[in-house]
């Protein structure tokens, strides 16, 4: 057994965190030989129910966790935190755009990027969940300004996965069949899900299914899978949100297979035409617990187009965001 790392979970009583804790705890995250010691914050009105949370991660007893922190303090809890996962937030419900959360959601992360940068481990990772996921992830970042900004990244994962399920299922193929999917840009309605790198069983997915299908329903499925959850479940993803995170983290801790790549909201440098600075869903590779883009894919009118409406959409909200940010 390693030593134990600290890993902190915002909006741990919610319903994310209910599906997340536990899998966090039970080595699905870092593996089975790294235990964990949780740093769970709530809003003061939460506490109890955290308390119960709390209660039932004690009750089953896993090898892997070492400790659990449970606070309303944002300086508790990210006290010398390894990674830390922002999921509290406030959900968006039907016939909101995720947009529409900046002003409740944006004044949390700036309070919370501050507590980062004057707590956290200098080689914190930080995985933005709470929505608008890549702004929120901007804002916390713009109030840590001692720490390196690529440390504070945003889930763009769960659409990634969302696309391996929807090809696979088109292609009559397992999802392990399927490589090099991308998700570019915002984690919203103006995400391009992009399969013209993607292979399925070795060959292009673009030469297993037709254009129309490709326009007309796998990227508006994909773009709009959250919304028709809300619509199905009368609640925003929780389980699968929770899955997304775990493997967003796990790539960026223990690095991506060989051959294949994922999609990570990180600080645009400039790649692909991106505005710099924006957080930006790109195709990444880690290994040794750093992430690189993935340089050289080629980008035809189709996809130019819309990397650039999503690239648009993030440069308005990071406007409409920029009075939270810290005075350099
Ligand atoms: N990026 C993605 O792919 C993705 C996927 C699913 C959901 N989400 C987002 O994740 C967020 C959480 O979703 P949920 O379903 O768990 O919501 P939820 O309402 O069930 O839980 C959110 C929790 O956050 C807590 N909270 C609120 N403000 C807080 C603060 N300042 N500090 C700490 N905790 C705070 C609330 O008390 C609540 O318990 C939402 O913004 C949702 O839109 C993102
Ligand atoms: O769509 C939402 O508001 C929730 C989440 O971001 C999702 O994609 O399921």
């Amino acid at each position: 057994m390693k030593a134990p790392v600290r890993v902190a979970v915002t909006g741990a009583a919610g319903q994310i965190g209910y599906a997340l804790l536990f899998r966090i705890a039970a080595g699905d995250m870092l593996g089975p030989d790294q235990p964990v010691i949780l740093h769970l914050l709530e809003i003061t009105p939460a506490l109890p129910a955290l308390n119960g949370v709390v209660m039932e991660l004690n009750d089953c007893a896993f090898p892997t966790l070492h400790g659990v922190v449970a606070t309303d303090d944002v300086n508790v809890a990210f006290k010398d935190v390894d990674f830390a996962l922002l999921v509290g937030a406030r959900p968006r419900g039907p016939g909101m755009e995720r947009k529409d959360l900046l002003e409740a959601n944006g004044a949390i992360f700036a309070p919370q990027g501050k507590a980062i940068n004057d707590h956290a481990k200098r080689d914190v990772r930080v995985l933005v969940v709470g929505n608008p996921a890549n702004t929120n992830a901007l804002i916390a970042q713009q109030n840590a300004p001692d720490l390196d900004p690529r440390r504070f990244t945003a889930m763009v994962r769960l659409d990634h996965n969302r696309a391996i399920s929807q090809l696979a299922e088109k292609t009559g193929a397992l999802n392990t069949d399927i490589a090099k999917v991308t998700i570019w840009g915002n984690h919203s309605s103006t995400q391009y899900p992009d399969i013209h790198q993607t292979t399925v069983k070795g060959k292009p997915a673009l030469s297993l299914v037709d254009q129309t299908w490709y326009e007309n329903d796998f990227i508006p499925v994909v773009q709009q899978r959250g919304a028709a959850i809300i619509k199905a479940r009368g609640a925003s993803s929780a389980a699968s949100a929770a899955s997304a995170a775990i493997d967003h983290m796990r790539n960026w801790a223990l690095g991506t297979a060989a051959g294949d790549w994922v999609s990570m909201g990180i600080p645009s440098d400039g790649s692909y035409g991106i505005e710099p600075g924006v957080i930006y869903g790109y195709p990444v590779t880690v290994s040794n617990g750093s992430y690189e883009i993935v340089q050289g894919l080629e980008i035809n009118a189709f996809s130019r187009a819309r990397m650039d409406a999503t690239d648009r959409e993030l440069r308005e909200e990071r406007a409409a965001v920029e009075h939270l940010f810290a005075k350099r």
